[in-house]
């Protein structure tokens, strides 16, 4: 039997639009032989003409305002937060949402900056908690909080504006990772667009809306940053290949984003359901799921004795592939009650739904 994957890593490459991203790059080889051939040195931030097109598309995606000077392009998010945090204050205190994304935690840790974890409650970041602990950069996903699932509401998000605007030497990352695909509610809008005083740095990628190998993310700095950016960074020549931007320039003018994000929303909503209902029905009152009204994964609770190795050693045996919380608990320290799981649906075919779930039964119970 082959592998049935609930991995949150990937996403579905059979419903990419291959064809159309292929015309987009030939038609950007033959229009842009210009922006090609010449060293990136000119455009430390990306290719001007690229930053106007995310610009013009985040403002009516995510309700951000910016302008196009404002956009740095880079070849992935972590680049990105590594340029950012030469920006702030020497001895800056971070913070960032526990559980939560690792990989961001292990880099500012490898930098040994200062650095505390702030757990969650159901909105989202703990405002209390935050003001307690009083740092001057906080690390949030609002859009769905990752890796839990929460949806950040807008009186949180107000509340952390509120916050961040009583001190100069605050400021918000807002990583608006997966924000793309929202299920009931309609979309929330950025804090970047609710910011008036410019303390959101607005970070984004398009690594779940088209593919993780483009490595095109970006990130918007308020005014003041980007003028420190400039003073500081702009020898550093941009580290997003000119061809993936100007592919990915025709492929959004050409209005082809706006249809392959509609189709993938039909596709995995129609996943996401499956999902849910057959978990519901196979595992009744042993699962309980937080997190499944946006993005490509939810996470799941099981009322079990068996512990979180043993279930992943029986699934990887039963051949699913599975992503416990555990490296999420940053600190070390395992925060959720009974074992917890992502349960991702971006690579999960309808068809594979029901194996899916009754191997994932297996592993847990029998
Ligand atoms: C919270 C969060 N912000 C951004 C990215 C995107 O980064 P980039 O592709 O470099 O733009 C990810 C990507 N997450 C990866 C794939 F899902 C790894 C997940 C894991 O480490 O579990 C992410 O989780």
């Amino acid at each position: 039997k082959d592998w049935i994957s609930f991995s949150h890593m990937s996403v579905d490459r059979s419903i990419f639009p291959f064809d159309s991203w292929f015309s987009c790059e030939h038609r950007a080889l033959r229009l842009s032989r210009l922006e090609l051939n010449d060293d990136s040195s000119r455009f430390p931030q990306g290719i001007y003409s690229v930053r106007k097109t995310i610009a013009r598309f985040l403002s009516v995606a995510r309700g951000v305002k910016c302008f196009p000077e404002q956009i740095v392009l880079g070849g992935g998010t972590q680049f990105l937060f590594y340029l950012l945090r030469h920006l702030f204050q020497e001895n800056s205190l971070y913070a960032m949402e526990n559980p939560g994304y690792r990989r961001m935690y292990e880099s500012l840790k490898m930098e040994s900056l200062r650095l505390k974890t702030i757990p969650l409650d159901n909105k989202g970041i703990s405002i209390d908690l935050l003001k307690q602990m009083n740092p001057n950069v906080v690390y949030v996903t609002p859009s769905h909080q990752f890796p839990s699932g929460v949806v950040m509401p807008i009186s949180r998000r107000i509340q952390l504006l509120n916050w961040a605007a009583e001190k100069d030497d605050r400021y918000i990352i807002e990583d608006d990772y997966d924000s793309e695909f929202k299920y009931e509610s309609d979309t929330i809008p950025s804090l970047q667009g609710l910011d008036s005083y410019e303390r959101v740095i607005y970070l984004g990628t398009f690594s779940k809306s088209l593919l993780p190998g483009l490595r095109i993310s970006y990130m918007i700095l308020p005014q003041q940053l980007l003028k420190r950016y400039r003073e500081k960074c702009s020898f550093i020549m941009s580290t997003s290949n000119a061809l993936g931007q100007l592919t990915l320039q025709q492929f959004i003018d050409s209005g082809e984003y706006r249809k392959h994000i509609k189709h993938m929303k039909q596709v995995y909503i129609e996943r996401q359901k499956k999902l849910i209902e057959t978990l519901k029905k196979r595992f009744d009152s042993a699962i309980t799921m937080h997190g499944a009204n946006a993005g490509l994964h939810f996470t799941a609770e099981f009322d079990t004795p068996r512990t979180i190795d043993e279930i992943a050693e029986r699934a990887h045996a039963a051949k699913i592939e599975l992503y416990n919380l555990k490296p999420y608990c940053l600190e070390d320290h395992y925060l959720y009650s009974k074992p917890a799981f992502i349960l991702g649906f971006a690579n999960l075919s309808v068809d594979k739904i029901e194996e899916g779930v009754e191997r994932l039964y297996h592993a847990i119970f029998e």
